[in-house]
C-alpha cells in the first residue's frame, strides 16, 4: 500500500495551498482523485513525487516497490526516436526480457509503425501513448497519473481505459486526476475530493451518493452539491 500524508504545503510561505491530506492507494484499485480548478490536485501529485520544495509531508511505500508517474504534458527527448525512448528507459530501470512487452504496447497504441520517428513531432495524443508504454514498462506497482485522457481521442481513451484496467487486474495501485468525471464514475473503485485545501470525501461513489443524498444522482450531482455544502466559492 501506499501511503500518502501531507501535513501542508504551501508555495508561498502565507498562502497554504494543502493542509491535512491523509490517503492510501491500494494494490489493485483506481482512485479518482477530483476537484475544482486550482484546489490541487497537480500539487499533490507532485508532493508524492518529491517535488515540492519545503513541504512537510510522508510518502510510503516498500522500499522494492516501483511508482510510475505520467505527466499531464509528456516529456519527451527532442533528439530520440520512440524506440531510443524504450531503451533508454528498459535501461534506467536495467530491464531484460522487455521487447515483447514493448512490441506489443506500440501496437496496442497504434505506434508500431512509428517506433523508428521521433516523438518531438508527434501529436499530443501520441506522445502521450509513449509515455504510458515507458510507464508501464517496469512493471510498476503504482502508478500516479496526471489528466490520462486529455487530448487523446475516442479510441485512444478506451484503449487507455483498458489498459488501465488491465493493469489494475495486474495488481498496480492506480492515483489519476481528472475532470472527466463520467469517466470517474465508471473506472474509478474510490473517489477522493479536493477542495478548500483538503479532503473533503474519500470512499466510493455510492458512499457519496449516501453523504450528499443524492441517491439517483451521477458523480457531477454529488460532486457540485459536495463543494458547494463546504461553502467552497466558485473561481
Ligand atoms: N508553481 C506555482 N507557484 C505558485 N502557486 C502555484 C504554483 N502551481 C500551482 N500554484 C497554485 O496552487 C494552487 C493549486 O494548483 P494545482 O495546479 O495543484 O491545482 P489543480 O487542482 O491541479 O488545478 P487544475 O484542475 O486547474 O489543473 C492554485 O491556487 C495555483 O494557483
Amino acid at each position: 500500500m501506499l501511503d500518502v500524508k501531507i501535513d501542508q504545503f504551501s508555495y508561498n510561505k502565507n498562502e497554504p495551498i494543502l493542509e491535512n491530506i491523509h490517503f492510501n492507494i491500494k494494490p489493485g484499485e483506481i482512485i479518482g482523485l477530483i476537484g475544482q480548478n486550482g484546489a490541487g490536485k497537480s500539487t499533490t501529485i507532485k508532493t508524492i513525487l518529491g517535488l515540492t520544495k519545503g513541504s512537510e509531508h510522508l510518502v510510503t511505500f516498500k522500499q522494492e516497490e516501483v511508482l510510475s508517474y505520467i505527466p499531464e504534458r509528456p516529456i519527451i527527448y527532442e533528439e530520440l526516436t520512440v524506440w531510443e525512448h524504450i531503451e533508454l528507459c528498459a535501461s534506467a530501470h536495467q530491464l531484460t526480457e522487455w521487447e515483447p512487452e514493448a512490441n506489443r504496447l506500440l501496437k496496442l497504441f497504434r505506434l508500431y509503425e512509428k517506433s523508428q520517428s521521433y516523438p518531438k513531432d508527434f501529436s499530443k495524443g501520441m506522445q502521450q501513448k509513449l509515455m504510458f508504454i515507458l510507464a508501464y514498462l517496469p512493471s510498476p506497482d503504482y502508478y500516479i497519473i496526471d489528466e490520462p485522457l486529455m487530448g487523446l481521442d475516442p479510441p485512444s481513451i478506451k484503449v487507455i481505459l483498458e489498459f488501465l484496467q488491465a493493469e489494475k487486474q495486474r495488481g498496480a495501485g492506480i492515483l489519476m486526476c481528472t475532470h472527466a468525471l463520467d469517466t470517474a464514475e465508471k473506472h474509478c473503485d474510490r473517489l477522493i475530493i479536493l477542495a478548500d485545501k483538503t479532503t473533503i470525501f474519500q470512499g466510493t461513489l455510492q458512499e457519496l451518493k449516501e453523504v450528499t443524498g443524492n441517491a439517483d444522482g451521477d458523480l457531477l450531482d454529488c460532486f457540485t452539491d459536495l463543494v458547494q455544502s463546504k461553502d467552497v466559492i466558485y473561481d
